[in-house]
């Protein structure tokens, strides 16, 4: 569960970004955030990851306000989440099976087991295949493919992406949104902020709209 009170977040020496936003995440929803370039998306998805603290107002994840949290239970809040952003943070010395493998790896999941999840992983988003290529060799698309895969190799209980399909074209863009729409009917709770609302019409689930930081809910 996810719920914002009465939510503001300014950055320093930013004007408002987000102005009062309340809501609440259930457990196993699917939630798409849309709005205008500068509304507030990776804002808001960065508040929801206890990636950015609020100016004022509360967040909880779980029951855990992020405000209240002590830095070292950070990295076992970030456990919960598998997130995808913008700027893929792959890394470039390290080849698709490496990159995958290191969320498995931090928390001492090794050898055949691990192998068999990155494989899995990897096949999901049809890059099996190129296990052993070094990331900067695959095109834009791959590379966001490639981030998805990682994300969801340690099977969160919430995956946050931002603009997931955004390199993408349409085939594979729709690809992507079934297989994240997979994920949530598994369980998993799925927020996405996209650009995109041709490729979401179809996908019954909750619409987050932000406009110039005011949050509306349908
Ligand atoms: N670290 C930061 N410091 C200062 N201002 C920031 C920071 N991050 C974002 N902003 C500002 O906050 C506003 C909202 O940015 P945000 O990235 O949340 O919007 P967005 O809706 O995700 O935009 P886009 O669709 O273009 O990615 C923008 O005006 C941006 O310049």
């Amino acid at each position: 569960m996810i719920r914002f009170d009465q939510v503001n977040k300014r950055y320093p020496g930013s004007d408002e970004i987000l102005r009062d936003v309340s809501l609440e995440i259930a457990g196993g929803e699917l939630v798409f955030v849309t709005g205008h370039s500068g509304a507030g998306k990776s804002t808001l998805l960065k508040l929801m990851a206890g990636i950015e603290r609020p100016s004022s107002g509360t967040v909880l994840i779980g029951n855990q306000n992020i405000s209240k949290l002590r830095s070292r239970m950070l990295p076992y809040l970030r456990r919960k989440f598998g997130l995808i952003f913008q700027d893929h943070k792959l890394l470039y010395d390290r080849n698709c099976f490496e990159n995958v493998a290191l969320p498995l790896y931090i928390n001492g999941i090794t050898g055949h087991e691990a192998g068999r999840r990155i494989r899995a992983a990897l096949d999901k988003v049809g890059l099996l295949n190129k296990e052993k290529s070094m990331p900067i060799t695959l095109s834009g698309g791959e590379q966001q493919r490639l981030a998805i895969a990682r994300a969801v190799v340690s099977r969160p209980a919430i995956l946050i992406a931002d603009e997931p399909t955004g390199n993408l074209d349409e085939a594979y863009a729709k690809d992507i949104m079934r297989l994240f729409h997979a994920f949530q009917q598994v369980g998993v709770t799925v927020i996405i902020a996209t650009h995109d609302a041709h490729g979401i019409q179809n996908i019954p689930a909750k619409l987050l709209h932000l406009d110039h930081g005011k949050l509306t809910i349908s």
